[in-house]
């Protein structure tokens, strides 16, 4: 996730690989990010990598796995000051955890993304925690919406949109290998049927922003039911409707809600 951020932002040009300092322990991604020009590359945070980083930024972005997040944070704690501004990623960390790992007046918020930020297509959503300045809120959504659609929500909504839009892409990946195979078994060529299905996926989800797509500001959505839009689809006896009774019958509609919803939980638990 961190580098798919990373990407995101010098593709945006929000930000230059001069500006982006690493502290990253695997060599093959350490060769990766040199590949894209970043500069200043660290090892392991809990050997040196976060004193390195906080001396030389003032936004730090923690991008490890919630598993490694306590020892992470105890690396951090002694190099991090009120000077900066500190964004975790991590899937059910609270801020509360955050805020006490690191001390007190630390500024930290705590975003929720996904991995289409890599081409700009990301839709991410953030908590402020209790220290954090208006301008703090502004960087946020500027990296953010840089790399996509994102919206401020209520720290306790996270773990719903970890559930929803961070685990999202996954689902949405099943379903287009899973169309794909539908077309393949109706006669058409892998390639073929994998691209169709891919931009198939693409421009349905742009529909549901209207005619222009809609814009990456949450105030600004202007979203058209998808509900009215599959109707649309639809021919009286026609093929669609014929699908869509074979999913409903498979009981799909369902198996969303209920992947969301047992994802979310699973952050809750993550975090306790
Ligand atoms: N993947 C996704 O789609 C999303 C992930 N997230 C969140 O992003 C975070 C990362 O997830 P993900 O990218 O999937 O996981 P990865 O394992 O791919 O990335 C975590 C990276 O952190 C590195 N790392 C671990 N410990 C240290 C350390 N002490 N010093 C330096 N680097 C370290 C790992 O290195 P090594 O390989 O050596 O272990 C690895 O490169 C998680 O908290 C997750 O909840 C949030 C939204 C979406
Ligand atoms: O699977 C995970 O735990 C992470 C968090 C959201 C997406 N990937």
């Amino acid at each position: 996730m961190g580098e798919a951020l990373i990407r995101g932002f010098l593709r945006s040009k929000v930000s230059s690989p001069g500006r982006i300092c690493v502290s990253v322990r695997d060599v093959e991604r350490q060769d990766a990010l040199e590949r894209i020009g970043i500069g200043s590359i660290f090892g392991d945070a809990t050997d040196g990598g976060s004193k390195e980083v906080a001396q030389f930024s003032s936004v730090i972005l923690l991008c490890t796995k919630p598993q490694a997040m306590t020892e992470v944070l105890q690396s951090l704690a002694p190099h991090v000051t009120s000077e900066h501004l500190v964004i975790s990623v991590a899937a059910g960390i609270t801020l509360q955890t955050l805020e006490s790992a690191l001390g007190e007046g630390v500024r930290v918020v705590r975003v929720m993304p996904n991995t289409p930020a890599l081409v700009q297509c990301g839709a991410s959503a953030y908590a402020l925690g209790k220290n954090v300045t208006a301008r703090d809120a502004d960087i946020v959504d500027l990296l953010l919406s840089s790399v996509g659609f994102c919206i401020a929500v209520e720290e306790k909504q996270l773990d719903a949109v970890t559930g929803l839009s961070g685990s999202g892409p996954a689902y949405v990946y099943l379903m287009i290998e899973a169309m794909a195979d539908g077309g393949v078994m109706a006669g058409l060529p892998r390639e073929t049927a994998l691209a169709l299905a891919a931009k198939t996926v693409a421009g349905a989800a742009q529909m549901v922003f209207g005619d222009d797509g809609g814009s990456n500001s949450s105030s600004a959505l202007g979203m058209v039911h998808p509900g009215v839009l599959k109707d649309r689809v639809a021919s009286p006896a026609g093929t669609t409707i014929a699908g869509l009774a074979e999913l409903e019958s498979s009981g799909v509609r369902g198996a969303f809600i209920r992947a969301v919803s047992r994802a979310a939980q699973r952050a809750k638990e993550i975090g306790s």
